[in-house]
């Protein structure tokens, strides 16, 4: 290797993310690549579950923020453990696709201790706004860096977005990957979640058109 060599590596761009390993994960939705990935930045691990030839555009691509009550345990306080199956099913179906499961995004980027908290007031009647808020931490804390990041490193330039949320859509633009459309992931509410999709439909913007007729237009 030359000195000119080491000097170009040094100052080439490098990504936020290392992959370190790669294996094959068969599920009961299908067969996937288990990509798993260490952040530069933070040193978190973080996981990518990869379907069939995703590089290119519009990869059908779900960004799931982790969360242990509703993906383990199926809780019924919010619809993340539904939305997780739907998803898979979904990039199954369609051939090709990425689930990134986002860990360090639990409660909203607040931790898990204190979404318990959270939802313990929420069962006092406070929203999950309010909660969040009551407990003196942010609304949503959650930062997709490291997800695009992921996206850059397989090759994905633009994703058709399984999600009802805007603030995703926009958080992946600002981080450069193209989001080419929106696809919506909308789980059928429940006594116990109804409250909770409500409060995200009229505080956090959430795009859920299938409550209009339960809670009325907004
Ligand atoms: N702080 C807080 N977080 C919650 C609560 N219920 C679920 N979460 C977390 O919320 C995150 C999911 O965010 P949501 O707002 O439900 O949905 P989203 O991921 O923004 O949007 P979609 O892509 O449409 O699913 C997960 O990390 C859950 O752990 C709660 O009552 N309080
Ligand atoms: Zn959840």
């Amino acid at each position: 290797m030359t000195e000119h060599d080491v000097v170009y590596r040094d100052s080439a761009p490098r990504s936020g993310v290392e992959r370190v390993v790669e294996v094959r994960l068969p599920t009961a939705y299908g067969e996937f690549t288990a990509v798993g990935y260490r952040d530069r930045i933070s040193g978190e691990e973080q996981l990518a579950l990869v379907h069939g030839e995703v590089a290119g555009g519009r990869t059908l691509t779900r960004l799931h923020s982790e969360c242990l009550t509703g993906d383990v345990f199926a809780s019924r306080h919010c619809e993340c453990g539904e939305q997780l199956a739907a998803a898979l099913r979904e990039i199954v179906a369609e051939g090709r696709g990425i689930l990134v499961y986002l860990q360090g995004h639990e409660g909203r980027g607040i931790g898990l201790l204190a979404k318990l908290r959270a939802m313990k007031l929420q069962g006092e009647g406070l929203d999950t706004v309010e909660a969040n808020l009551a407990l003196g931490l942010p609304v949503d804390a959650r930062d997709y860096r490291v997800a695009a990041d992921i996206l850059h490193d397989l090759g994905v330039a633009s994703v058709r977005l399984l999600s009802n949320n805007p603030l995703k859509r926009e958080a992946l633009v600002a981080h450069g990957i193209g989001v080419a459309a929106q696809v919506p992931l909308l789980m059928e509410p429940c006594p116990e979640n109804i409250g909770y999709l409500r409060a995200k439909r009229e505080r956090l913007a959430h795009d859920l058109p299938h409550l209009d007729g339960l809670l009325g237009r907004s």
